[in-house]
């Protein structure tokens, strides 16, 4: 089958060559790992912080916090992010920072500890239509590419047992190395267009995040899906999604 032909029954234009997927929350059931080693490591600091200073202890809100400051960033703009909503300043330390400094880098690897365990421990499930979506574009000839802000990208995908699918990767890891700004900047989408071949106007970004979504539209994308896993399709058209679906397999023609 062509990409054209293949594009009106993805629930694409036609003008769509390649498709860009954010894994954690769009392929991968990955999202809500995140959300509770957010919350697990931002309580502990918060709880000790406010035995210190005597002032209330308010916890992270694993929905309206990670919404809003850390969903889709990459882990250390998630962590400044949130830190600032909360008018905290810290240093930033290194990477190589002891797990119990006061640091955003020490803030930061102690979260990855914990997702990474939890990752180890129960694996990683996928959102099956999103499993038979992505399978629908590659038999239309569509080019496909990951592009999460995770630096656990390769680990996810390996583990949901997804990593053949896609033809080229932008993540965390490759962020840091090529420089590259994070989401809600538009550079790592426009990065996995350019590993593809494509520009932007004949790419698809496929987002469950805020940042991720106004990503897209910062980038010109030819369309951005906004899929929809907390509520929040408002925010989502709102942050620039053209269409808002509650699963990927409602993009195909016969479901
Ligand atoms: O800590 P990691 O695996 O590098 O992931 C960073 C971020 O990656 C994004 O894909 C997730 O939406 C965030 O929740 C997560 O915090």
């Amino acid at each position: 089958m062509s990409a054209c032909a293949g594009t009106a029954a993805l629930g694409l234009p036609g003008r769509v060559r390649g498709c860009l997927f954010d894994m954690d929350g769009v392929l991968t059931r990955t999202a809500t790992v995140h959300a509770r080693a957010w919350k697990s490591m931002f309580d502990e600091f918060l709880r000790e912080r406010a035995a210190r200073t005597g002032s209330p202890f308010v916890p992270f809100d694993a929905t309206a916090d990670y919404d809003r400051y850390v969903d889709g960033k990459e882990r250390l703009d998630g962590t400044r992010s949130f830190l600032r909503s909360r008018g905290i300043d810290l240093p930033e330390g290194s990477p190589d920072d002891p797990r119990d400094a006061l640091t955003v880098h020490a803030l930061s690897n102690r979260k990855n500890d914990l997702v990474q365990a939890i990752i180890d421990r129960d694996g990683v499930d996928t959102f099956p239509g999103s499993v038979r979506y992505v399978r629908a574009t590659r038999d239309a000839g569509l080019r496909r590419a990951v592009v999460s802000s995770s630096a656990n990208t390769v680990k996810v995908l390996s583990a949901a047992g997804l990593t053949e699918y896609f033809e080229a990767r932008i993540d965390g890891v490759t962020a840091q190395e090529r420089h590259l700004a994070g989401k809600p900047a538009p550079d790592m989408y426009l990065a996995g267009a350019q590993a593809l071949g494509l520009k932007p106007s004949e790419a698809a970004v496929f987002e469950d995040a805020l940042a991720g979504v106004a990503a897209g539209r910062a980038g010109g994308f030819a369309f951005v899906v906004g899929v929809d896993r907390a509520g929040q399709a408002d925010e989502l058209r709102e942050h620039g999604a053209d269409i808002v679906v509650t699963d990927l397999s409602e993009l195909l023609e016969t479901r």
